[in-house]
């Protein structure tokens, strides 16, 4: 397969921007925000809360106007669909500045954990309330009385709860310094850099610790950039990727390269160690091969999101390959351990499902399968993949269903994979 793909922009950035576009004091304009599920949903979200945004005809530029870190509205029954970028955070914002509100989501997110999170904050004075399942949203949020100087969270579940302990610090650090403590481990570290990154670019600044204790010095407050642009999403250019690496390619995503700043970015050393090459610019990334790829045992903790590709490009390796480490896919949008053991079986694949690994011998030829997609946007996009001519396997038939589930960060990567296909035959 060749080509090149113009990227959908970034989840992450672009959720993360939104909220501190509208927490920050000033407008900000940002180009190329993703259109999809999950910014729909935070977009949504800060309309109710009073925040005033606009779109620009025809474009994927949005203007926002920052609120001074207090949103207008104190009272909001908030849908989060299934968006751990827009319910996480804002938890965390809405509790600090205090309120009436209920965030709720699709069924799946109220299976998805949040008492790390809840923890964190009603230990320092807020009042986050459980509705349904203790540790699960619903969510009701009232007004607390916070002592936040010191904070601490575990990190083992998400590292989504950091992020949002961080983005709200400094609503909370108005008049002293906050610490938030990392109790334990922290997995997916590369996401809470991205945090950083743009807290940075709206004006405040961290102090860290390394991975263990984060200072948000007092008297800091969101200021708009005027400008931001949301990078292409790095997660969403693995498909195309390791399409490149697994038919020889060359394949070439444009939208993020050597200047990045999501750690998903480093799926292509995960491509390089099975044998395909990579050449990077500042804005693009191209990956091919001779149609050989070598197997791989590795830790993927910091990449959990491209991992997922990764596994579905095991079945054209040249023996067994071992994900560890990965036990946060079972929190996800599904139990992603399960769900990739289930669906990699049915194309012939023999899989051994460990509490925190996978391990994928590929089958001598794949078998024609309809593959169940959970409801999991990368369920549907990295089993795209298994319908690729490798070099040694000729194209297998493999039926997707429910393959709308992409929309939450992709809604029109069929359409793009299909065009992909289409030029390379021509
Ligand atoms: O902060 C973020 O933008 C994300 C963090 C990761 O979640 P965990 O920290 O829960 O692994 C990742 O899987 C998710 O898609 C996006
Ligand atoms: C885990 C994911 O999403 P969320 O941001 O909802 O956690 C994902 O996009 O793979």
């Amino acid at each position: 397969m060749q080509g090149t793909v113009r990227l959908p922009g970034s989840k992450s950035i672009s959720n993360r921007t939104l909220l501190l576009a509208a927490l920050a004091n000033g407008t900000t304009r940002i180009h190329d925000l993703l259109a999809s599920d999950d910014t729909l949903v935070m977009l949504m979200a800060l309309k109710q809360l009073g925040v005033a945004w606009e779109q620009a005809e025809g474009t994927q530029t949005y203007t926002v106007h920052g609120s001074d870190g207090s949103f207008p509205v104190h009272q909001a029954d908030l849908f989060m669909g299934n968006a751990g970028t827009a319910i996480r955070p804002l938890t965390a914002a809405l509790a600090a500045m205090g309120g009436d509100y209920t965030l709720h989501g699709v069924a799946r997110m109220h299976e998805r954990p949040i008492g790390d999170l809840v923890d964190a904050l009603n230990a320092v004075g807020t009042r986050i309330a459980y509705t349904g399942v203790a540790g699960y949203p619903p969510l009701h949020i009232q007004r607390g009385q916070l002592h936040t100087q010191r904070m601490q969270v575990r990190g083992n579940v998400s590292s989504q709860f950091l992020t949002a302990l961080l983005m709200a610090a400094p609503l909370m650090a108005k008049h002293e310094a906050v610490t938030i403590e990392v109790v334990g481990e922290l997995i997916s570290k590369p996401y809470i850099e991205i945090t950083l990154n743009l807290m940075q670019r709206f004006g405040v600044s961290v102090e860290r610790d390394g991975w263990q204790s984060f200072t948000i010095p007092a008297g800091q407050q969101y200021r708009s950039p005027d400008t931001i642009h949301v990078e292409g999403d790095a997660s969403s250019a693995s498909y195309f990727l390791a399409a490149g690496a697994i038919t020889g390619g060359p394949l070439r995503v444009e939208g993020v390269g050597n200047n990045s700043i999501q750690g998903d970015v480093r799926f292509v050393e995960a491509l390089q160690q099975m044998g395909a090459t990579i050449t990077m610019g500042d804005n693009w990334i191209e990956a091919s091969s001779n149609g050989v790829l070598k197997a791989i045992d590795a830790d993927f903790n910091h990449i959990p999101d491209a991992a997922m590709t990764i596994a579905v490009a095991a079945l054209y390796a040249d023996g067994p390959s071992t994900l560890r480490n990965i036990a946060s896919w079972r929190v996800k949008e599904t139990d992603r351990l399960s769900a990739m053991a289930t669906e990699l079986r049915k194309l012939g694949a023999t899989i051994e499902e460990g509490s925190d690994y996978l391990r994928v011998t590929p089958p001598a030829q794949l078998q024609a399968a309809a593959i169940d997609t959970y409801d999991d946007h990368r369920m549907a996009m990295c089993f795209s993949l298994a319908s690729l001519d490798g070099a040694a396997l000729r194209g297998t038939v493999v039926r997707i269903n429910d393959p709308q589930c992409v929309a939450k960060t992709f809604p029109d990567y069929f359409t793009v994979f299909a065009q992909i296909a289409e030029q390379t035959l021509l």
